[in-house]
């Protein structure tokens, strides 16, 4: 059995600060190659939380595990080195270099991460697939991504996050920006590559209307605190 791609322990953290914001989450579990909803209203911690599970902010107690390696045993930069090698992330604004090509964007975690790029094998035929996969034009790999529609930039964010397969895929409310149609093959596309890939996805957002298309919804309220998630 694969190990799971995220186990969260009885993390605790909080925003430096008097009154800073705290998040305690007692269980939180996300088998191999499973698709999980996060649900949160708007401020309830789901971003704090993402950072948490990256390695880009620190528990001040707890464990984060992630493909079976606790963060926390990792130095800084073997943190970052193996964030870039185990996740992908699709950010809320995609975060794309504007000024470089879609290719540049899509193979950009793999400079970072020798053992993905080993797994992608031929990168120019890996972002192609990809491209082809998330309904992307012809040609597009050349082009800026500065450039892009909204809709094709956001399709750019899931091929850099499934690039050489990795384990996990986080994406922070990706759907947003969309309306309920646009959402839903949005959601298609993203769930064929993450099938494709074997990742497993924790999607947040505060969209109750998203749930149906996972295999799990957890309600950050019920992890929050005593509540159990699974
Ligand atoms: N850099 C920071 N420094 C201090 N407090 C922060 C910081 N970032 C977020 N917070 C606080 O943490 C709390 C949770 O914010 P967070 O962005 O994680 O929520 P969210 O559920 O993702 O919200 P949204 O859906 O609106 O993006 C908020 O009270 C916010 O003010």
């Amino acid at each position: 059995m694969a190990e799971p791609a995220l186990e969260l322990s009885d993390i605790a953290f909080q925003w430096p600060g008097e009154g800073g914001f705290a998040l305690h989450v007692r269980k939180l579990r996300v088998p191999a190659g499973e698709k999980v909803l996060l649900l949160g209203a708007s401020g309830s911690g789901k971003s704090t939380l993402l950072s948490l599970i990256g390695g880009i902010l620190n528990p001040r107690d707890g464990s984060v595990r992630v493909a079976g390696t606790t963060l926390s045993d990792l130095s800084i930069r073997h943190r970052d080195r193996f964030r870039a090698e185990t996740i992908g992330i699709i950010f809320q604004q995609f975060n794309l270099l504007p000024y470089a090509s879609v290719a540049d964007n899509i193979a950009l975690p793999l400079r970072f991460a020798p053992a993905r790029r080993a797994r992608t094998g031929n990168i120019a035929a890996s972002i192609d697939r990809l491209c082809n996969g998330l309904c992307l034009p012809k040609g597009i790999e050349t082009q800026t991504a500065g450039l892009l529609s909204v809709g094709q930039q956001q399709r750019v964010a899931v091929a850099r996050a499934l690039i050489g397969t990795p384990p996990l895929v986080l994406a922070d409310e990706p759907t947003s920006a969309l309306d309920t149609r646009s959402q839903a093959q949005f959601l298609d596309l993203l769930f064929q590559q993450v099938a494709s890939a074997g990742s497993a996805l924790l999607m947040v957002s505060h969209e109750e209307g998203l749930a149906p298309s996972f295999d799990r919804v957890v309600h950050l309220d019920e992890v929050i605190g005593k509540q159990e998630a699974r």
